[in-house]
């Protein structure tokens, strides 16, 4: 038996194309003959069991290889194998029927996977690292002879009769003199690790030793002995292949070190499994977040059929599942196309919604089954959740049930719980609910007491996300407004009808205010004489809710308008407490500089308390308090 022949009359030459277009990918070609391998050995373990191959199975296990003198790679696997027709059937034709396509296509191609998937030239893809390619088979069929089919890379091919005398392939990849790094075995070592680690059919490369029991010595201690053993690269029943009921926790633990064997231990995970509308399979991790704003992307592990694909999966999953680690395996998600096509793919979408909704009722079930523990979770989960909230109005619906506030008494209230907490107290003439919080705890310390003080509550906001998540609130929830505890002084942040009358008389008032702004002399700093309790500070210092908000926004990049906030220069609200004794002290007395020294000192004591006085000021205020005692 010998046949040469020509692959394509269509087409010119595809190989040079598939070698420099897919050059910067090339270690695919590792996965795409694997995979062949593990597909033609699940196809005779299914003939198998359904009785219409009757031989033994054998040792079924894909096996790679290098022999670093003859520059040759093997891919070998006890598959089903091919005849001689069915070379040509699925070597020859199957990959060139889509060629002439192929020839007109390539050129809007952005990368290897695109080409590979699109074309159906998993096999091809040897190309990218060989100069020759050789396949030796023997067909699973009664009676079948085995073929061997050799191309060096020009459209040429040669069937001849082959050597092998078991059922099953050899690929044998004749390695081209750029791809030479490839017969290294750490390189191959690693290209496996990242492709094949969970492959379903054993996948052997080399050997390794191991030490084994062998029997015990005089004084009945145990002896050991090295065997050499096949060195068996991947695990074939990853735990997102079993059924949750089989597993434990201390496999969805161990399973997770073996993927992130330098991160800490994961705080809880959702088993995801689906076969209706679309096949899923996956678990999912919530990690330990780090206390920065620590967006480690990336940590998702895309897989279909075992086969590793990508950790990519920017369109697979909802943007703040991204924290997320994990692994998702699905046939039905669309690889190989492009970027625009996966977003507007109907399966995607679903699957979208489907982790999103999972996720959503995996925090609901915590929360109700274990208020406390979630409690416990919360400064690592939060984050996840506000995000969720803030981007996908679908897990807004569900979460709205579960968010928790934290307060200064690191007291934690749902939304729900929070309105009935502060309802009456802190809502203000206007009838809307104010929600007071800080963002640093020690540098608005003064502020918080002035509102403890009346009672009010106040929530601790510090994270980055929160601003946005502040924003995000008050648009969703009716009559109600978030406010820095600092923003004002306290009885203008929530406005009663009842304001304590003033003593001062208008005069006074006036007199008030210019001797403070003598005192100051800072034009970004506006003097009002307010009437407050007398217990309250004599001077707060603060900033407009609505400019700093702005201002915040455009550093974390607004963007647009917003860099009109960022270049404003900050502007603060001097809020001077006419009701307080200072102040008529310094009505009283007669001495402008006085005065002016007496306001000054109670500035300067507002701007310490809020860790605002530095420099020069802060030098002139301890020399001032130094002549003053
Ligand atoms: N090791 C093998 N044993 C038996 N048949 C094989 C083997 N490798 C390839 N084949 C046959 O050649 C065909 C073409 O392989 P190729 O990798 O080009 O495409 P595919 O596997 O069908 O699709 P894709 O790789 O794009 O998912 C396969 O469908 C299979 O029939």
């Amino acid at each position: 038996m010998q046949e040469k022949g020509t692959i394509s009359i269509h087409t010119e030459n595809i190989f040079p194309i598939i070698k420099k277009f897919l050059y910067s990918d090339n270690e695919i070609f590792l996965r795409e003959l694997v995979s062949n391998a593990v597909d033609a050995t699940q196809k005779v373990k299914r003939l198998s069991s359904l009785g219409q191959f009757n031989g033994e199975l054998g040792d079924l296990k894909v096996s790679v290889s290098v022999d670093a003198e003859a520059k040759t790679i093997t891919i070998s696997d006890m598959g089903i194998g091919m005849t001689a027709e069915e070379i040509k059937k699925y070597i020859n034709q199957i990959a060139f029927s889509g060629a002439t396509e192929f020839m007109e296509k390539f050129k809007e191609a952005k990368d290897a996977n695109e080409i590979i998937g699109r074309f159906g030239l998993g096999f091809y893809s040897a190309f990218m690292v060989a100069d020759k390619v050789e396949i030796q088979t023997l067909s699973y069929q009664d009676g079948a002879a085995p073929a061997r089919w050799i191309c060096d890379g020009s459209t040429e091919f040669e069937i001849t009769e082959g050597n092998r005398t078991e059922r099953g392939s050899d690929i044998i990849l004749y390695v081209n003199a750029e791809s030479e790094e490839f017969l290294a075995e750490d390189k191959l070592q690693q290209i496996l690790d990242k492709y094949a680690k969970f492959l379903p059919v054993p996948v052997k490369f080399g050997m390794r030793t191991e030490h084994v029991e062998d029997g015990v010595d005089e004084e009945g201690k145990t002896n050991y002995k090295e065997v050499e053993v096949d060195n068996i690269i991947n695990n074939t029943t990853p735990i997102w292949t079993k059924a949750p009921g089989e597993l434990n926790d201390e496999d969805y633990l161990n399973f997770y070190r073996e993927l992130y064997p330098f991160a800490e231990d994961p705080l809880f995970w959702i088993h995801l499994n689906v076969d209706y509308p679309f096949n899923l399979t996956g678990v999912l991790y919530f990690p330990k977040l780090k206390n920065d704003f620590d967006f480690q992307r990336n940590k998702i592990k895309l897989f279909s059929r075992q086969v590793f694909i990508t950790d990519e999966v920017k369109d697979i999953v909802p943007e703040f599942l991204m924290l997320l680690h994990g692994v998702i395996d699905s046939p039905d998600i669309p690889l190989n196309v492009s970027r625009s096509f996966l977003q507007a793919d109907g399966n995607v979408k679903k699957i979208n919604n489907y982790i999103t909704r999972k996720v959503a009722d995996k925090l609901s079930e915590l929360y109700k089954n274990d208020r406390k523990s979630f409690e416990e979770k919360w400064s690592d989960i939060g984050v996840f959740v506000k995000y969720g909230m803030i981007s996908e109005e679908k897990f807004y619906e569900k979460a709205v049930d579960f968010v928790l506030l934290e307060n200064t008494k690191k007291e934690l209230f749902t939304l729900e719980e929070y309105k009935q907490k502060t309802a009456g107290l802190q809502t203000d003439k206007n009838g809307t609910q104010i929600y007071l919080y800080t963002n640093n705890p020690d540098k608005q310390d003064a502020f918080i007491q002035s509102a403890n003080k009346k009672d009010y509550d106040v929530l601790v906001m510090n994270h980055p996300l929160d601003n946005h998540f502040i924003s995000h609130l008050e648009r969703k929830l009716d009559k109600i407004s978030l406010k820095r505890v600092d923003a004002d002084i306290i009885d203008r942040l929530i406005e009663k009808d009842d304001a304590p009358a003033t003593v001062l008389t208008e005069d006074q008032v006036k007199t008030v205010k210019e001797i403070f702004e003598g005192a100051i002399s800072k034009a970004n700093m506006e003097v009002t004489i307010e009437s407050l309790h007398p217990e309250e500070l004599p001077v707060a210092v603060t900033m407009d809710e609505f400019m700093r908000r702005m201002k915040e926004m455009s550093q974390m990049g607004g963007g647009g308008g917003m860099n009109f906030y960022g270049a404003i220069p900050e502007r603060y609200k001097v809020a001077v407490n006419g009701n307080h004794k200072l102040i008529s002290r310094i009505l009283e007395s007669s001495d402008v500089s006085v005065q002016k020294e007496l306001a000054r000192q109670a500035f300067d004591l507002a701007l310490l308390s809020q860790g605002m006085l530095t420099g020069a000021d802060l030098t002139a205020f301890v020399n001032r308090s130094v002549s003053l005692i």
